[in-house]
Parts: C-alpha cells; sequence; structure tokens
C-alpha cells in the first residue's frame, strides 16, 4: 500500500500548538517532549513580560518594550499577537514559514487567542489544549512553582476559567494529571501526525478525493 504522504502535495512541517491555563504544565510537556523528539522546532515568542528569574533572552522569549513591540505588529512581522494576563506575546512569521518551508516541524506554546488566528492562516496546523486535573491542582502548580507573585497568580486563576471554556477548539485535549502519562499521550499525537497516520480534515479530503477518483 503507498504512502498517503504523495497526496499532501507539500513536503512542508507540521504546525503544533499547544495551549493550556497558566500552571497546567505546558512548558514542562513540551520540553520533555523536545527532549523525546528533537527534531522539531520550538518557536521562541516575543514578549513584554518582564524575564522571571534564570529566564534568557532569545532562549525563553525575546523580551521587548511594549513601544517595540506596538511598532513590531505594525510591520506586521507577528503570525499572531494577543493579550495574555496583561501582557504582550507574538510568534515571528518569517522564522515559522522558513522552518516549515524547510520541512521542519514547529511547535507554538500559545495561548487559545493565538491557537485561533492561526488556525485561520494555516487550517492544517494541529493543536492540543492541556487541561489540568482539578483547580486545585492548578492553583498547587502555580504556587508550587514560585515564580510569580501572588498578584500575578490570582490573576492567571482568574483568567483560567475563560481560557479553559476554549479547549473544544483543539483537535486533542489532554490531561495532565500523571506527568509521564501526559506526555505518552503528546508523543503519541505528535508522532502520529508525522507520521501520517492520522490526517487533519482537511488532509483527509485530498487523501479521501484521490482514493475515490485513483481507477
Ligand atoms: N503532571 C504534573 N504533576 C505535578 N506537577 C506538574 C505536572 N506537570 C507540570 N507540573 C509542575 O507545574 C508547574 C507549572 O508547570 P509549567 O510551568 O510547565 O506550566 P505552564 O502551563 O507552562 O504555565 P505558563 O503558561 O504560565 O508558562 C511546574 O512547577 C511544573 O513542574
Ligand atoms: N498568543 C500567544 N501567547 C503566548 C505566546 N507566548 C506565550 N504565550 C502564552 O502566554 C501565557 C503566559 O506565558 P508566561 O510565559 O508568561 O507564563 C501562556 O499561556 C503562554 O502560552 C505567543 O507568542 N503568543
Amino acid at each position: 500500500m503507498s504512502a498517503p504522504t504523495s497526496t499532501l502535495g507539500s513536503n512542508e512541517g507540521t504546525l503544533f500548538i499547544v495551549a493550556a491555563p497558566s500552571g497546567a504544565g505546558k512548558s514542562t510537556l513540551v520540553n520533555a517532549l523536545l527532549e523525546r523528539e528533537p527534531e522539531i522546532s520550538l518557536s521562541t515568542s516575543h514578549t513584554t513580560r518582564p524575564p522571571r528569574s534564570g529566564e534568557q533572552y532569545g532562549r525563553h522569549y525575546y523580551f521587548v518594550e511594549r513601544s517595540e513591540f506596538e511598532r513590531e505588529v505594525l510591520e506586521g512581522i507577528f503570525l499572531e499577537h494577543a493579550q495574555v494576563h496583561g501582557n504582550f506575546y507574538g510568534t515571528s512569521r518569517r522564522t515559522v514559514q522558513d522552518l516549515l518551508q524547510h520541512g521542519r516541524d514547529v511547535l507554538l506554546e500559545i495561548d487559545w487567542q493565538g491557537a485561533a488566528q492561526v488556525r485561520q492562516k494555516k487550517p492544517d496546523c494541529v493543536s492540543v489544549f492541556i487541561l489540568p486535573p482539578s483547580r486545585a491542582e492548578l492553583e498547587r502548580r502555580l504556587r508550587g512553582r514560585g515564580s510569580d507573585s501572588e498578584e500575578v497568580i490570582e490573576r492567571r486563576l482568574r483568567n483560567s476559567r475563560g481560557e479553559i471554556a476554549h479547549a473544544h477548539e483543539f483537535d486533542y485535549i489532554i490531561v495532565n494529571d500523571r506527568f509521564e502519562d501526559a506526555l505518552d499521550s503528546l508523543q503519541a499525537i505528535v508522532r502520529a501526525v508525522r507520521q501520517r497516520s492520522v490526517l487533519q480534515c482537511q488532509r483527509h479530503e485530498s487523501l479521501i478525493h484521490e482514493l475515490l477518483t485513483e481507477s
């Protein structure tokens, strides 16, 4: 049986999106995934948020002033951008496009608003929403991380309801209860998509068309 890859008509990489309410464990999961799947490129976002202790420019984020971020928005450099928990965040269009065009798979760790914008522009992206097992555990994780002030933690907990309300817009939902189980699930999704054994609806359509029309 021939591989369906030929129906996709492109050697572009796949664009993955991982989103979650703050503290659900998205960055921890993504970093562990990238250790298992090192050929995936993680996009580094631009943000107006001040760096946390230990965060490095260019590694965790491109930390910029609000005025610079606004100029970048006007210049149209972002594939998507949004205000999240009172700060601005954006993904560089150029970096993502270059990587995809060179056949690299790219992962964006962004919020639901950014995910909605990316879905409009790249409908074949694959999106995953991470849920915490409970609100109490979400709060425990946010506090346990020890990286944010009480005010920031409370704001992020308040905002989590509005974020979770968008979970159904994603292709997959993973509950990050036992870390290794959630990581296995995330890796299974990524592997299945990369091997083309699971296809997005849009991609299915071209395969179904081919299967129906081939003599
Ligand atoms: N399955 C898990 N069980 C227990 N603790 C976890 C689990 N997953 C992640 N954590 C812990 O929860 C805390 C928050 O995780 P992390 O920083 O990855 O969250 P996040 O979703 O990326 O948040 P943000 O959006 O604010 O960056 C960390 O201290 C992390 O070690
Ligand atoms: N729309 C976008 N959201 C982003 C981007 N980079 C990060 N984020 C999201 O912001 C919150 C808070 O992140 P934190 O590092 O301050 O804890 C979280 O949900 C991130 O996913 C981006 O480029 N665009």
